[in-house]
């Protein structure tokens, strides 16, 4: 833990020239940082004059900011003081060497001070020796979760390995973003940031937070759990009400799902996860990235590849969320676009006429048992129009919360079992398991599981082919609307890498590299290897007659990450040349997406499934269905 006696710099008007000298107790290291000539305009990044804004505005960041030693209250007191006085020295132009300087002496690793120090400005890292990690309790795209017990304290906590290269600065600040857009929150019912755990050698960043036992995913799945009326209320009223915090910062979360709202044993639900998460600025406001949100949750102007959208993302994932609660399963579910196209078009029933929004919502006739106040906000927030959708203040005051039964207290929820998506996934994967064994005994075949997975890469025809696309978001120039030859073609199976391990040592003996996440799909072979289907109606990888079936099932698929089989290959595709393709106002997509592993996606009872379903129905018709739902919804956004 860094230990900093500096003199008190942020609220001096800076002079050409300014000796700092610097004393860190806990490396032994004295660092002076002397006679730096002063740069009058500091290198910033968007992400820091929001910072700026947030300061204006009188909001602290970092009050929650872990005690740890009384080094790291010295350096609190150091960091606070200099808040207090309303400074941010690259507000004040002060020297960009002399405040990487400081954090270099706080701690922070060079690499994250000049990439990206304003996200860790005024903290100093917490030491990874002052956790003793216990379980793996998340692995998703980019990321591991692992829980924590503080030494000095026994407190348990949540420790988020970010995966990052930091011999690339874009990269890092990717991943910086996270940290920045976290401190700039504070809301009973957003994830608080307690710290960053790195060191001055070390080339991994650990986020820590609260520990949560539970997660929505978890607990929504789990069999013996379901919600009563008074209690999804007091669930969603904590989420909306976080969220609102979230877009009165200006800030978009775009990743809104149940495994990313965690909840503790005390009821207090938190929303996490923000890893995805941009601030809506002028500047960025028509170039956004339509590759965000979980495909389960994404609202049909992301599916459409809109590059200029609001907050109204969220309330799409919200009022997902929403029926998730009251069904027990996830509303949309699909693996590919044209599954959720199908999902939409249950929704939505498109009329065969050629009138501007000649659709109506089916909400209302398929959840007949539901409260209609509570249809009535699912019904707003599933609105194909975002404007539609209204706020999360204008959710959080709608009839349903008025309404009785009320939401219960979040102190009288029930107390249950840890439940998390990784839970789920692991009662899901022995589920499975069992279902393969049956299959196996009956006889099914390898070759009906090779020509699903072809199948379901020639039906991805969504989006552009991948170097389009990734050149258009590059650009922000172009939407791309692909249902071109190209689109079409299979993958030439070139470039499919696992993710790299992370680069130079860590400094956490503990800290396990990545797996090597290489898919096993097919469209990680070359095309050639990838057979036609025999079955030939076998386009799909999941059963589309049971895509939006709202009774619980016994065979609940995992809700969590699935993202297009197109995305995945787009992203282990992109890991090679994406610091090429960068483009830091939004394109933290390209970095998210390479450490999933999906080989877990594709199983041989959804085959049986797609079999049933499709048994009777031509490929192609199935085909243009889908390509009539794309064009209708096109037809709504775009006339
Ligand atoms: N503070 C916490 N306490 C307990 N568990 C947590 C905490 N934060 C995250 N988790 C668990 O780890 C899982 C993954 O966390 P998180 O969503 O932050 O990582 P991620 O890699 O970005 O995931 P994804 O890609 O699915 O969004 C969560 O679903 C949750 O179960």
């Amino acid at each position: 833990m860094g230990c900093i006696n500096a003199k008190q710099v942020g609220n001096v008007v800076a002079a050409s020239h300014v000796s700092v000298v610097h004393h860190n107790s806990s490396h032994g290291l004295t660092f002076a940082a002397a006679s730096f000539p002063q740069k009058q305009q500091p290198r910033s990044i968007e992400v820091a004059r929001d910072d700026e804004k947030s300061s204006e505005n009188g909001k602290t960041m970092d009050h929650h900011h872990v005690k740890r030693s009384s080094e790291s209250r010295k350096s609190k007191r150091w960091s606070s003081s200099r808040r207090r006085s309303g400074s941010f020295s690259f507000n004040f132009g002060f020297s960009h060497r002399i405040v990487e300087a400081e954090q270099v002496a706080a701690g922070w690793p060079a690499w994250l001070c000049s990439a990206a120090g304003e996200a860790v400005h005024g903290w100093v890292p917490l030491q990874a020796d002052a956790f003793e990690k216990l379980d793996k309790i998340g692995q998703d795209t980019y990321s591991s979760v692992f829980q924590a017990r503080e030494v000095e304290t026994g407190r348990m906590v949540a420790l988020k390995k970010l995966q990052f290269d930091n011999s690339q600065p874009d990269s890092i600040r990717f991943m910086a973003r996270e940290i920045t857009i976290l401190r700039r929150l504070d809301h009973p019912n957003i994830m608080k940031l307690e710290g960053v755990i790195t060191s001055r050698f070390s080339s991994t960043v650990y986020l820590v937070f609260e520990y949560m036992e539970h997660d929505l995913a978890g607990l929504s799945s789990s069999p013996d759990i379901n919600f009563s009326e008074p209690q999804v209320k007091c669930y969603m009223k904590q989420l909306l009400l976080g969220l609102e915090h979230c877009h009165s910062r200006g800030i978009m979360h775009r990743d809104i799902k149940a495994s990313n709202i965690l909840v503790n044993n005390e009821g207090t639900l938190k929303l996490g996860d923000f890893g995805l998460a941009n601030i809506l600025t002028s500047k960025n406001k028509h170039r956004l990235t339509s590759r965000v949100v979980t495909l389960w949750y994404r609202p049909p102007e992301l599916l459409m590849g809109s590059t200029s959208y609001e907050a109204s993302v969220d309330l799409w994932s919200v009022g997902c969320v929403f029926a998730e609660l009251l069904i027990g399963k996830p509303i949309l579910k699909g693996r590919t676009e044209a599954n959720l196209y199908f999902g939409y078009a249950e929704i939505f029933r498109f009329s065969h006429d050629r009138y501007r929004h000649a659709y109506r919502n089916c909400l209302r006739e398929r959840c007949k048992d539901i409260p209609p106040t509570a249809l009535n906000l699912l019904e707003a927030l599933l609105s194909v129009e975002p404007h539609k959708r209204g706020t999360a203040s204008s959710s959080l005051i709608s009839e349903y919360f008025y309404t009785k039964p009320h939401a219960c207290d979040p102190s009288s929820l029930p107390k249950y079992l840890p439940s998390k998506e990784i839970d789920a996934k692991q009662r899901e994967e022995l589920r499975r398991k069992k279902s393969r064994s049956r299959i196996r005994d009956s006889g099914v075949s390898r070759r009906t599981r090779r020509s699903c997975n072809t199948s379901v890469e020639a039906i991805n025809f969504g989006k552009t082919a991948l170097k389009e696309e990734v050149r258009d978001d590059t650009q922000f120039a172009t939407k791309s609307y692909g249902f071109t030859a190209s689109s079409l073609r299979g993958r030439d199976g070139t470039a499919h890498r696992a993710p790299p391990p992370l680069t130079g040592s860590s400094s956490f003996s503990w800290a396990k590299k990545q797996k090597d996440s290489t898919s096993t799909l097919c469209y990680n072979r070359p095309s050639s290897l990838c057979q036609p289907s025999d079955a030939g109606a076998s386009s799909f990888s999941v059963s589309n007659a049971k895509i939006f079936e709202l009774k619980k099932q016994e065979s609940q698929d995992v809700p969590g990450n699935v993202y297009t089989a197109s995305e995945q290959q787009e992203q282990l595709q992109n890991r090679s040349n994406r610091h090429n393709k960068f483009d830091r106002s939004d394109h933290f997509y390209s970095s998210v997406f390479q450490a999933h592993d999906f080989s877990a996606e594709f199983h041989q009872e959804d085959v049986i499934a797609i079999n049933n379903d499709m048994v009777g129905t031509d490929a192609a018709s199935v085909i243009l269905v889908n390509i009539s739902v794309f064009f209708r919804l096109m037809n709504i956004f775009y006339s």
